[in-house]
């Protein structure tokens, strides 16, 4: 099991981290000249609210934007996500998209950024990155702009937790406590270089998905699928059998009543 680097612990060494991270990035993005911004920031709010601000505002480049601490970091259906110096990874990645459709978007998000983690995390539906049952990370994707208008400004805020995270105020809704990368063997915890690792995975998937949509990615799902087989309840109350992912994103769900598709944002599903 890899140490956590105990320099990373602080927020200085944390910025600076996430900082030489940032410059490894920008090359690899070609920025400035492509056009992409990459910015990091010691403490903010939470990453996707910034990038929101000013895509409302009316900045709408495409950007690369990393926060060594948030103080109101968000996660899916309204939780809070906890973001503390050294101990995660939290960036957002936010760009003019125009995809035919929109569906499936965070799942292919999910499998990019599984993909380039140590082999062995997987996606519990839609887009948690899961390392043996625990959750390692998340996904929060929100956008700005009219509903509707072919483009909108895409806001895909990726955290990673490198150390074992302080659990949020609902933990207790968690079966068990969250993982942290520190967990993985020979895993290194340095959050500027994972940044200069995953953003450009999110950025390269993203611009497929744009093309292509979902169904290129739906395979790719499959053999990341943590929830495959297994018996799970819907927050709404529906019992059934995990059975993968249609062509939409769409979880199929074998119930005593039939097959049914649940739709990514309506429900979470928690293995029973
Ligand atoms: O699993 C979830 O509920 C999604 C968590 C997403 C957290 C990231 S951290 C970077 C970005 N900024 C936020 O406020 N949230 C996302």
């Amino acid at each position: 099991m890899a140490e956590v680097d105990p320099a990373a612990r602080t927020a200085p060494a944390a910025l600076a981290a996430l900082q030489q991270g940032a410059r490894r990035l920008a090359h690899a993005l070609g920025a400035p000249a492509s056009g992409w911004e990459v910015e990091v920031a010691a403490t903010l709010d939470s990453t996707n609210a910034e990038l929101l601000r000013r895509a409302r505002a009316g900045v709408t480049r495409p950007t690369v934007l990393a926060a060594a601490a948030q103080t109101a970091g968000r996660g899916r259906r309204g939780r809070p996500w906890v973001t503390l110096p050294g101990q995660s990874l939290a960036f957002s990645v936010g760009l003019p998209l125009a995809p035919a459709d929109w569906s499936g978007l965070s799942l292919v998000v999910g499998v990019a950024v599984a993909q380039a983690l140590p082999t062995g995390v997987r996606l519990k539906w839609p887009n948690d990155l899961w390392w043996q049952g625990r959750k390692l990370g998340g996904i929060l994707i929100e956008t700005a702009g009219a509903a509707g208008s072919g483009s909108r400004y895409a806001v895909i805020g990726v955290g990673v937790n490198l150390a074992t995270p302080a659990l949020p105020p609902d933990a207790a809704l968690d079966a068990l406590p969250p993982a942290g990368l520190h967990e993985l063997p020979g895993t290194a915890v340095d959050p500027g270089a994972w940044l200069a690792v995953l953003a450009p995975a999110v950025v390269q998937a993203v611009r497929r998905f744009e093309q292509d949509g979902f169904a290129p990615w739906q395979a790719r799902y499959g053999a990341l699928d943590a929830l495959a087989g297994r018996p799970v309840r819907t927050s709404d109350g529906v019992e059934g059998v995990a059975d993968g992912v249609d062509a939409d994103g769409a979880l199929r769900l074998r119930t005593a009543q039939g097959l049914r598709r649940v739709q990514a944002g309506e429900v979470s599903v928690r293995p029973c």
